[in-house]
This record gives structure tokens, sequence and C-alpha cells, in this order.
């Protein structure tokens, strides 16, 4: 414990002094290539405010994987990852595993200059492995704004420094879904993702609670975790469109793998449809489009592998006039400040679903975008602007 509270406040140090000499000229990176010399790997454990309950699970704290890539120069790029067994299909084990077994022996050695190349690597090293990929990838683009000394965001080629979020309210009875979401009203939040997806009678009701304790002016977007079938989606969709019951979005009614069944609810609902877990890849994104089986997509750094290919996806949905979502899993401060990051380089995305952090009860992260319950800041420090973690051992 004494030794992990040194280490936290060693890193504030190094940290501070960098950004002092930085400033000053005396570490120009302009001529250095900062060469990763080793992948470190610590774990987090931060308990949720109140249990999240989807379609698909029920979490009580977020427990990921912290990943510092080591370099020459003594500069630290962080990255983290959630196991969400249920829909990246990663464990921490696995997300450990990929990186000790197989992504580090790929790259060590390389240079954050030959940045586009470690990507490729990075990418083609292995198949899914969504979250390790993640992970590490997030802590490279760390490092990458640190070679150049400037936020990620603007290195992204983006001027947005504010970000709102929605929060997500967890699926539950009515009563408490409309006391839940008054309370998130009262906090500030205009647009709220409610969790349905787990007995299509029972969420009508909930839908109906919730709007009636919030009022007509809030946002409600809903988030059924592939719970129903495509025509028990279009029934209840329906009923609620019937209903009056104003609806922002529905993400991911059916099935990841129901394209055709997400199609089947598209085609025949006046509710905008968001694929979230039928779209991991840009090509899976490029099949969404094509087929033209949703309206919305959700990208989330854990199942794109991180920003490389995130920012693919980007690419897509501005050809094909897609507006898109940035959202998260139950990740803490690190790798929800990259997402924000991409959210604030990329006018496509449109939505904001980075919650993750404000449902924690604490914040073991020093540094990183500041969370206001539903507003997000950006700083203005290289990379990320992440100063140090209160971590654990593995
Ligand atoms: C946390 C975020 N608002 C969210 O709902 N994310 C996922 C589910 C994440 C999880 O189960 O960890 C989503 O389906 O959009
Ligand atoms: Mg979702």
């Amino acid at each position: 414990m004494a030794e992990t509270v040194f280490v936290f406040f060693v890193e504030i140090i190094i940290f501070k002094l960098k950004l002092i000499y930085g400033k000053i000229g005396i570490i120009n990176h302009g001529g250095e290539v900062m060469k990763i010399t080793a992948i470190e790997m610590e774990r987090i454990s931060v308990p949720l405010i109140r249990p999240f309950k989807t379609a698909l699970r029920t979490v009580d704290s977020v427990e990921d994987v912290i990943v510092k890539i080591i370099t020459d120069t003594g500069n630290i790029g962080y990255g983290e990852a959630p196991p969400t067994p249920v829909i990246t299909g990663d464990t921490i084990g696995s997300i450990v595993g990929a990186i000790k077994e197989v992504i580090s022996k790929n790259i060590i050695g390389m240079k954050i200059e030959d940045f586009e190349e470690i990507l490729i690597k990075l990418d083609k090293c292995m198949i899914k492995n969504t979250s390790a990929k993640a992970a590490v990838d997030i802590a490279l683009y760390d490092l990458f704004g640190q070679l150049y000394g400037a936020p990620l965001y603007k290195i992204l080629g983006g001027g947005k420094k504010e970000l709102v979020t929605d929060i997500t309210i967890s699926v539950n009875t009515p009563e408490q879904m409309a006391l839940d979401s008054l309370e998130a009203v009262k906090k500030g939040y205009t647009t709220l993702k409610i969790k349905v997806g787990k007995d299509s009678e029972m969420d009508i009701k909930r839908l109906k609670a919730v709007r009636e304790a919030v009022g007509e002016e809030i946002k409600l977007r809903i988030d059924a975790n592939q719970g129903w079938t495509p025509k028990e989606g279009v029934r209840i969709l329906r009923k609620m469109e019937d209903s009056g019951i104003d609806i922002e979005f529905v993400e991911q009614p059916v099935n990841a793998y129901d394209i055709d069944g997400l199609k089947f609810v598209t085609d025949n609902v006046y509710i905008p449809v968001m694929a979230d877990e039928s779209v991991f890849s840009p090509k899976d994104a490029l099949t969404i489009m094509q087929k033209r089986a949703a309206d919305f997509i959700n990208i989330k750094l854990m199942k794109t592998g991180g920003i490389y290919n995130a920012l693919k996806i980007c690419s897509l949905a501005e050809i094909y006039g897609i507006q898109c979502m940035i959202g998260c899993m139950l990740e803490a401060k690190v790798s929800v400040t990259a997402a924000a990051h991409l959210a604030a380089a990329k006018s496509v995305i449109t939505k904001v679903d980075l919650d993750g952090p404000v449902l924690c009860k604490e914040d073991p992260v020093t540094g990183g975008a500041v969370f206001t319950e539903s507003l997000i800041k950006l700083e203005n420090k290289p990379g990320l602007g992440i100063e140090g973690i209160k971590t654990s051992k593995l």
C-alpha cells in the first residue's frame, strides 16, 4: 500500500516537471523518437454509486486493467480496459494475457515517432481481444500527444473543449426508475439513457413512469441491450410511439448478430435505431451502413480496439451521412478521457454517452478530463493529461 502511494506521488512529480520543462523547451521531443521499453499492467477497483443493471448483466463495481507504456524518455502512456464478458467477451485474465503474451512482444522496441506502424502492428498481431488492444492504443495515443506536446483532441484535429453526456438509468421497477431519473434531472442531466429489454410489457410501463416523472423537456434515449426479438421490438416501439412517449432513439433492440432483424426494426418504426453491440470493427459499421440496418452507430473504444479503428468508423459515417454516438463500458477516467478527446475532435459524433466516471463512487485518477455530472471539460495538457492513478497489483 505504502509502495503504491509512493509510486503514485513520484509519478505526479515527474509529470509536473515534464510540464514545466516541456513549456520552457528543456525537453524538446522534436528530435526524439520515444522508444517503447516496457508495458506494465495494474488494476483499479472502484465501487459504483448504485448497481448498474442492463438486460445483459448487473455490476457493482468497476474492475479495470490499467496499462502503462514506458518509454526511454521517461514518458508514460496510460490506457485502461474493462472486462465486459457479455459484450466483448473479454475478462481481466484475457486482457492481461493478450497484452503480456502477444501485444507486448510485438510492439516493445518500436518508436512512438513511427506511430502508424505501431498501430497497424497492434491491430494485426492478433484477432479479437478488442479491450486489450484499446487499452494499448489509448496509451499509445497518450504518448503521441506527449511527443508533440499537444492535447489529444488537438492532435486529432479538434477544437471543442467541452462535451455534455447523458446518464444511464438502470433497468429496475418503473417506480425506482422514475425516482432515479428525477434525481438525475435534479443534478442537471438533460438527456437520460434508459435501460430496457427485460420483459417487454414492463418496458412500456418503465418508459411511461420515467416520462411522467421528468416531463417533456428531458431527452430520453433507450437501450434494450439485445433484449427483444425483431417482432417484439417493433411491437413495443410502436406502442411507445402510439402512447406519445417521445424517444430520441433506441439502442440495440435485437441480438448483436441479427443484422436482418436490426434492419427489420429500423424499417418498421419511426423511432431511430442505433447499432451498438452489432458494430465492433469498421467492417461491421460498413455492413450496417450499406444495408441501412440502423440509423446511428454507437462507437466504443472497447469494441473498436481503440482510437485507430474508431477514426475509420467516423470516416465511414461521414461518407454515409450517419451520425454517431461515443459510448463507454463500465470504465473509469483514463479510457473515458480518451473517448472524450475523440468526440471533441469529430463532428460526426453528435451524441455522448460517457457516464462511466460519474457512475463511480470514487475517482482513482489524477488529471485527465474533468467530469462534473453532465459536463466534461478537456484540459490543455499533452496527450490525455493523466498525472497518476491509485492502482493495486494484478
Ligand atoms: C455505461 C454506458 N452508459 C453503457 O450503458 N454502456 C453499455 C453497457 C456497458 C456494460 O454493460 O458495461 C451499453 O450497452 O451502451
Ligand atoms: Mg448500448
